[in-house]
């Protein structure tokens, strides 16, 4: 195992961090400082192009672009390798586990209301082969439903909302589908803002029956393909191709383009193992996310703390928003070095659970202790 001393700078939360990187063959951990020393020895500057161009996972000629980032989508393929070990470790060091800075985290938010915003796939459940079987386990569930009574809470996903809030079923939750355009307050007693029950918020209605026919002619023209499935999120669809044969990748992209070209006023872009096809109206994650704090009165305010914990490409638009209003900050879940603007990082949905629990007994905690309460 080798380590290295540093002392890293967050740009959105200001907080000076002393992180311990800890590398093995199999792994990368860090382990936080509680206090930064007064004055760091000196910053450490990353790369971002160098830290991504070695992670790049195709060795030929960049014969086609849509197929090269379509294998990057969800970089299983990456390799242990010292130079990717590196990498990983300059990484984490931009964007340390928010479990080991959580008391880092919490004095940040001092004096601030937390909002929480919660990606789906990816966050809360874990990614599974079939879209339709994504549940979200109950042990995740109990702590969003605790998180909610201290927070207030929004699941912001790709998926369509009814969808999604049959995954996850607490009323009690704000709900933004199909990546941000269709938005609903809680159905039931939310204790942040009165009448927020009422929110009801849709961008590109004009587009639906649009995207209805897109989807009928890509299920239609995509069922020759072994694996690969298109989901209707009514306000945008999802080709999956986790389930094809990488062979057929490029086939399968050709399609979906040939598709589109039909359709100037739809856009394509990428997820996890999926296309992503939608209006090119100006509204994503990030948008979601400013209209969600608008409705529960925060559109002004400095004491606001928004945390957004996101896996994917279409959470970046939501951690860019972040970054830009210099509030909060986001969270990116990924195993792996991605180019990102979250502060902070998780491995995967079961460390998010730890994280959230770590928030609510904190909370619990300091609802117990007067002073603290006024927070
Ligand atoms: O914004 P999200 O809630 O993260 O939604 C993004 C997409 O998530 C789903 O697909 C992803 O999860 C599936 C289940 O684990 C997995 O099979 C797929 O490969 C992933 O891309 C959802 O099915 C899509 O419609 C969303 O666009």
């Amino acid at each position: 195992m080798t380590s290295q001393n540093v002392v890293v700078a967050d740009r959105n939360s200001g907080i000076n961090l002393a992180i311990a990187v800890h590398v093995t063959n199999s792994s990368i951990f860090t382990t936080a400082a509680q206090k930064p020393p007064a004055a760091p020895g000196g910053y450490i500057s990353i790369s971002r192009k160098k830290l991504l161009k070695n992670l790049e996972i195709s060795g030929g000629a960049r014969f086609n672009a849509w197929v090269d980032s379509m294998r990057t989508s969800s970089p299983t393929h990456v390799k242990s390798t010292p130079s990717v070990n590196d990498d990983h470790c300059s990484w984490i060091l931009h964007h340390p586990s928010a479990l080991e800075m959580f008391e880092q985290i919490i004095d940040a938010s001092k004096g601030k209301q937390i909002v929480m915003f919660l990606d789906y796939d990816g966050t809360l459940s874990p990614i599974v082969d079939d879209p339709d079987r994504a549940f979200m386990p109950k042990q995740m569930r109990a702590t969003v439903r605790k998180l909610a009574r201290f927070f207030p809470t929004a699941i912001v996903s790709g998926r369509c909302r009814d969808k999604v809030y049959n995954f996850v079923r607490l009323a009690e939750l704000y709900y933004a589908g199909s990546h941000g355009m269709d938005i609903k307050g809680p159905a039931k007693g939310s204790k942040y803002k009165k009448g927020s029950e009422g929110v009801v918020f849709q961008a590109g209605s004009e587009f639906l029956p649009m995207i209805d026919e897109v989807y009928k002619e890509l299920v239609e023209k995509t069922k020759t393909t072994a694996g690969a499935k298109v989901e209707n999120n009514k306000f945008c669809l999802s080709v999956h191709y986790r389930c094809v044969d990488e062979m057929k990748w490029s086939g399968l992209a050709q399609v979906v383009k040939s598709v589109l070209k039909e359709y100037p006023k739809l856009r394509l872009t990428r997820g996890r193992k999926v296309l992503e096809i939608r209006p090119t109206i100006k509204w994503d994650k990030g948008k979601a996310l400013e209209f969600l704090l608008e409705s529960l009165g925060f559109a002004n305010c400095t004491d606001v703390f928004p945390v957004y914990i996101g896996d994917d490409r279409t959470d970046e638009d939501a951690f860019k928003v972040l970054r830009e209003r210099g509030q909060g900050f986001g969270i990116l879940v990924s195993k792996f070095p991605k180019d990102t603007s979250a502060s902070y990082s998780l491995q995967e949905p079961t460390q998010v659970m730890d994280f959230l629990q770590r928030l609510v007994e904190w909370k619990r905690g300091s609802l117990s202790r007067p002073f603290e309460g006024l927070r």
